[in-house]
């Protein structure tokens, strides 16, 4: 029998990548020229949103899209603190959570590196199971918050959750794109997209045990080095490289054998179970760069001017694959966020489409303002501009207001004017701050701005 051709497309725009940054980017395009055919290329067999667009499997196997404009939307991928280690687990896709799921329900302690987004939800919604949570910093969050609201937030971790968060817990998926990637097993060594907002809520985060939280941090250190249980019991035998007083107290006196033991640069042994290593992520450029000329930013991101456009003629990009270059806004700086890969996907489209037509447009007004909105430790989390005053240098001065357990607010000010923003808790103060940042109101003759008698939505209406 004769084997099938490979396909060969050609088509105006070409779009990689099926995550929110592509499936927005393809979406606008074809929004824009209903009649075009916007091909929509995936290392994945499912995207995130209704297609009406031609869906393709880029396998290698030698077919052809030729294309006057492409968007790269790629993604990024966790970036690990050791690769190839069985016991160490990175979270980005549904794959990834499900294994991740699939181990902690037959866990009693895990080890979480990192001090990020993923390390953030985790080390709270992981019930049943002890945490040793390791962070470079003195304070946890470093990716969002200051030492201030990072003790605001340690309160939370340490009380017990109420029984009923528990009772909720069972396996579902949120969004149907997340079912359907779940059924549809490419590959190994496909990326899927992004878990993305919400990503835990469909996922059992149980261990073996019968307690909400047990987290133990351990600050200012990094992993030295990772044993298995057959190694770390040779090294034991041999003291090397763990003499007995060198050994955290729960590992000499500890009479489990772990599967893996993990040794901290702060002379401190945990065994465990395995190894969350929420780490950040690396843009995922590695297919692109063979024979083509890519400028790449310092985190590795394909370099990307304010129309999108990446060094590579005609080649834009756009989400977490992407590294911003254009001189930004004072108040919006690139994080690898949801709400930023869809805004640069709608943004590319509209620089493809104009340019497409001879002509460019102003950037988008999206990132005049860094706005991010989540939840951490179940409280609501809301970050403005250079909320945690980057780049302000010492220049600046903050206003705090705190209430335990309800609130904590926290303002950057540099010269009577407002920089940024971290709001916790219900707050309701984030539209008037948006607008005082935009404004840049001078802001010099109001005093205390967080004092709790004066109802600041009102004076600046
Ligand atoms: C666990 C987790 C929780 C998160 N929670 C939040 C949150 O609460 N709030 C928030 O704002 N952000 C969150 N994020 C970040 C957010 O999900 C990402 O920034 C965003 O989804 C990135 O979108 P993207 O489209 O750029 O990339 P991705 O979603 O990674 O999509 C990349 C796509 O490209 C495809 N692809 C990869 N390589 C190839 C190739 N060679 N050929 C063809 N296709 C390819 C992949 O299959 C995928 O479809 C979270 C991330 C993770 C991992
Ligand atoms: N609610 C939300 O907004 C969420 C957002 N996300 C996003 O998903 C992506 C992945 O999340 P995540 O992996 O947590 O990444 P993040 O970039 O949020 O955090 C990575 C953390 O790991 C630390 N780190 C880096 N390398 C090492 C190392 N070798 N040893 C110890 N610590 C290290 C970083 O410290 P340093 O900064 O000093 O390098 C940082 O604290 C991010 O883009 C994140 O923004 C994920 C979950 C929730």
């Amino acid at each position: 029998m004769e084997a099938a051709r490979p396909p060969s497309t050609a088509g105006r725009f070409v779009v990689v990548g099926g995550g929110i940054a592509g499936v927005t980017c393809a979406e606008q395009l074809a929004i824009q020229f209903p009649s075009e055919d916007i091909l929509l290329i995936t290392a994945r067999p499912v995207i995130k949103a209704v297609t009406n667009f031609k869906q393709c499997i880029l396998t290698g196997d030698g077919s052809q899209h030729v294309y006057e404009k492409l968007c790269l939307c790629a993604g990024a991928k966790p970036k690990l603190i050791c690769e190839g280690n069985p016991y160490v687990l990175g979270i980005r896709d549904t794959d990834s959570a499900q294994e991740f799921q699939k181990q902690l329900t037959k866990a009693k302690r895990i080890m979480i590196i990192g001090n990020g987004g993923i390390a953030l939800e985790l080390v709270y919604e992981i019930e049943g199971c002890e945490v040793i949570w390791a962070i470079k910093d003195k304070a946890i969050g470093n990716t969002f918050f200051d030492a201030g609201a990072a003790e605001f937030l340690t309160s939370k971790l340490i009380a017990e959750k109420p029984e009923a968060r528990m009772a909720h817990k069972r396996t579902r998926y949120t969004t149907e794109g997340r079912k359907k990637e779940a059924q549809t097993k490419s590959g190994a060594g496909n990326l899927g997209s992004a878990l993305g907002p919400d990503w835990h809520e469909g996922l059992n985060l149980k261990g073996t045990k019968e307690f909400s939280h047990k987290v133990h941090i351990e600050t200012m250190c990094e992993v030295k080095k990772i044993y298995l249980q057959e190694e770390f019991r040779i090294s034991k035998k041999k003291s090397l490289p763990f003499p007995r007083d060198r050994c955290n107290q729960s590992v000499t006196t500890d009479k489990e054998a772990w599967p893996v033991y993990v040794e901290l640069t702060n002379e401190k042994t945990y065994g465990c179970d395995f190894i969350v290593s929420a780490t950040g992520v690396t843009p995922n450029t590695e297919p692109f760069l063979c024979g083509n000329n890519f400028d790449l930013g310092e985190d590795g991101g394909l370099k990307v001017d304010a129309q999108m456009h990446t060094s590579v003629s005609d080649v834009y990009a756009a989400g977490d694959i992407c590294t911003a270059s254009w001189p930004p806004s004072p108040f919006w700086q690139q994080m690898r966020l949801w709400t930023q890969a869809r805004q640069m996907g709608w943004y590319a489209a509209k620089c493809m489409a104009a340019a497409s037509l001879g002509e460019s447009i102003d950037l988008d007004f999206s990132f005049e303002l860094f706005a991010h909105v989540t939840k951490f430790f179940n409280y609501k989390v809301v970050l403005l501009g250079k909320y945690n005053a980057q780049g302000l240098g010492s220049d600046h001065e903050l206003m705090l207001r705190c209430t335990k357990g309800q609130e904590y607010v926290k303002v950057v000010m540099q010269n009577g004017q407002m920089m940024g923003a971290v709001l916790i808790g219900e707050t309701d103060l984030e539209e008037t701050f948006e607008h005082l940042i935009l404004n840049q109101t001078d802001l010099s003759s109001y005093g205390d701005l967080l004092d709790p008698n004066i109802d600041l939505e009102d004076y600046f209406d």
